[in-house]
């Protein structure tokens, strides 16, 4: 677990953050959220020491960061940034291999290890092992970025705007690899990012920074629902709330017993606001709620899931 205490950082007379304590549980993803300038890479960059706390400490697992030092608590957690900081002159391999090199790995098991990430972030290692980061796409810089920061197997991954120069079509491709993969490592991930929707697709819980001032860290029901500040209020938007709410749920979760013949099926994995557009669009009264096998385990009525939109 990584616990900030009272984390904050001065330049000059400007406090850039200011007194935020939070933490983040192991095997969860914490998406740090709030407009340019206020203070989340700061945030991120005190936990990897990349930034040394004007006051307060951050802790991992019980053990103070500032008792490690910098070069070895930065080959035990992995960072990736926008724009991915891939070494130009350097192959993919050689990129992905970094910190196994750094850490004296042997080249057999560095070499096993840069085919076993580049097949889990779906780049064919025939294809891609021996190509220079320009000859790449956006999407597959990125996807070599993140290889490279858990190339040594870190439980902790650092993420500042990783998807932020990518297309709104593969940033959602990214989104969803990057839920999975956490969920298969069990990976504890903090990520930073400006935009909203995207913390509310990744986010365990969120942590919404105005001006330095941590203003609430919660689920993303939470912060919906008990907003703790006119700033979060503003920021979760009262438009589209109940859409945001019914994302946060599936049609399996909000199944009801009943007759599901003859009605339009829906994968039970689906979000609500998934199944509320379906049913509009396909001019139904309810849905049959499918499994994975493709079995029905009940229907979703369209009272279900309005109800599901509101504070209950
Ligand atoms: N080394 C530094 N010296 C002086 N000021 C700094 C330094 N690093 C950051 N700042 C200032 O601290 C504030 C917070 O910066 P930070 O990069 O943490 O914000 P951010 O929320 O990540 O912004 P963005 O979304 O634009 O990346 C900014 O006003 C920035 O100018």
């Amino acid at each position: 677990m990584i616990v900030i205490e009272g984390a904050t950082k001065r330049y000059g007379e400007a406090t850039v953050v200011d007194d935020v304590s939070m933490a983040v549980e192991s095997g969860s993803m914490t998406v740090v959220v709030g407009q340019s300038g206020s203070g989340k890479s700061t945030l991120l960059r005190m936990i990897n020491r990349l930034v040394e706390p004007s006051s307060g400490r951050v802790t991992i697992d019980g053990v103070d960061v500032s008792t490690v030092p910098g070069p070895q608590l930065r080959r035990g957690i992995g960072y990736v940034i926008q724009g991915h900081g891939l070494f130009p002159h350097r192959t993919v391999a050689q990129n992905i291999a970094t910190v196994p090199r750094l850490l004296g790995w042997p080249r057999d098991k560095t070499r096993a290890r840069v085919e076993e990430l580049l097949a889990l972030l779906q780049l064919d290692p025939k294809q891609f092992a021996s190509k220079y980061p320009h000859e790449l796409s956006g999407g597959e810089q990125q996807r070599v970025g993140v290889a490279r920061a858990l190339a040594a197997g870190p439980k902790i991954l650092l993420m500042d705007e990783p998807f932020g120069a990518l297309d709104p079509i593969i940033r959602l491709k990214a989104q969803d690899d990057l839920k999975a993969l956490q969920r298969r490592l069990g990976a504890t991930v903090l990520l930073v990012t400006h935009d909203m929707d995207e913390a509310f697709r990744l986010g365990d819980r969120i942590a919404v920074l105005n001006e330095g001032r941590l203003q609430q860290c919660g689920t993303p029901a939470e912060l919906l629902l008990r907003p703790a500040t006119p700033y979060v209020q503003q920021l979760v938007g009262s438009s589209d709330r109940s859409y945001r709410l019914l994302a946060l749920t599936t049609a399996a979760e909000a199944v009801e017993a009943g007759p599901a013949e003859g009605l339009p099926g829906i994968d039970g994995g689906a979000t609500l606001r998934e199944a509320l557009a379906e049913i509009v669009w396909r001019d139904a009264p309810a849905l049959a709620v499918l499994a994975e096998d493709g079995k029905p385990l009940g229907r979703l009525s369209l009272q279900a899931i309005l109800a599901r939109g509101r504070p209950q």
